[in-house]
């Protein structure tokens, strides 16, 4: 699967946040994927400042993200989040996503903190509860073997309620669209939209990319299949270290 990137980084370190979620499932399958690249990954858990700025890239699994926010803020690792996502690659999945929104609603009493980075609304558990949390086949041409469908498995996650580029932004290019009849008929905060086609309904976007991060409002973590985790890596990692060779990619 790994492609030879001549003159790219020799070495990477991908982070995961590991405060609460699915963060030991991501670092498996990172950890599994390392070998078929052509580069040596090491797949740190990330609990602390010290342990983020050890790192080039960063992941930001699903969970619970109000709960993912109060332990960062006690960490002290709010800002230094922030600051980590405005010049390195991030993937948010559900929860991770959620927090790198722009705004989010549906957010429990108390508010939400956010990390940012991303130019979009999203509305938290906007498919209704966990029973109302289902699998969808996805057609995604970005990934290896397009022709493959990427099983999405979507558990309490958030729907993307609008693109808010402002000019300054990166462009957002759509990964991955759920059809239409696919929507939720039940949750009252996402209706508004469904007489729109596919292609202009921002309800429809479950995977995009905007510079060098990554949104899956599902959890490709938790499927056997490791092409979202290959795409985050040799799409938006690999890039980011040939243009901005940081401290690790010279070890
Ligand atoms: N699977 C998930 O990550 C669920 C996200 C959850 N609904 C939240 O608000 O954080």
């Amino acid at each position: 699967m790994g492609k030879l990137v001549e003159n790219g980084p020799k070495s990477m370190v991908i982070g995961i946040l590991a405060l609460q979620g699915a963060f030991v499932e991501h670092q498996v399958m990172l950890q599994k994927l390392a070998p078929s690249l052509h580069v040596e990954i090491s797949v740190n858990l990330v609990r602390s400042i010290q342990d983020l700025q050890a790192c080039d890239a960063l992941v930001i699994p699903g969970g619970e993200s109000t709960t993912i926010a109060l332990l960062a803020k006690h960490s002290g690792l709010l800002d230094p989040l922030r600051d980590f996502i405005k010049t390195k690659p991030v993937w948010g999945s559900c929860a991770g996503a959620i927090l790198m929104s722009r705004s989010v609603t549906n957010a429990k009493q108390g508010g939400q903190d956010l990390l940012g980075g991303l130019s979009v609304t999203t509305v938290r558990n906007g498919w209704g509860s966990q029973i109302e949390s289902f699998e969808a086949p996805l057609v995604v041409t970005s990934l290896s073997q397009p022709d493959r469908p990427f099983q999405g498995v979507f558990i309490r996650a958030p729907a993307v309620l609008s693109i808010d580029l402002a000019p300054e932004d990166p462009p957002l290019r759509v990964i991955a669209r759920l059809p239409v009849d696919l929507l939720p008929n039940t949750q009252s905060v996402i209706q508004e939209n469904q007489g729109l086609a596919d292609h202009f309904n921002p309800q429809t976007v479950v995977a995009f990319r905007q510079g060098n991060h990554l949104f899956t409002s599902f959890h490709p973590e938790l499927t056997k299949d490791d092409r979202f985790h290959d795409y985050f890596v040799q799409e938006c990692v690999i890039p980011s270290l040939i243009t901005n060779p940081s401290s690790n990619m010279l070890k």
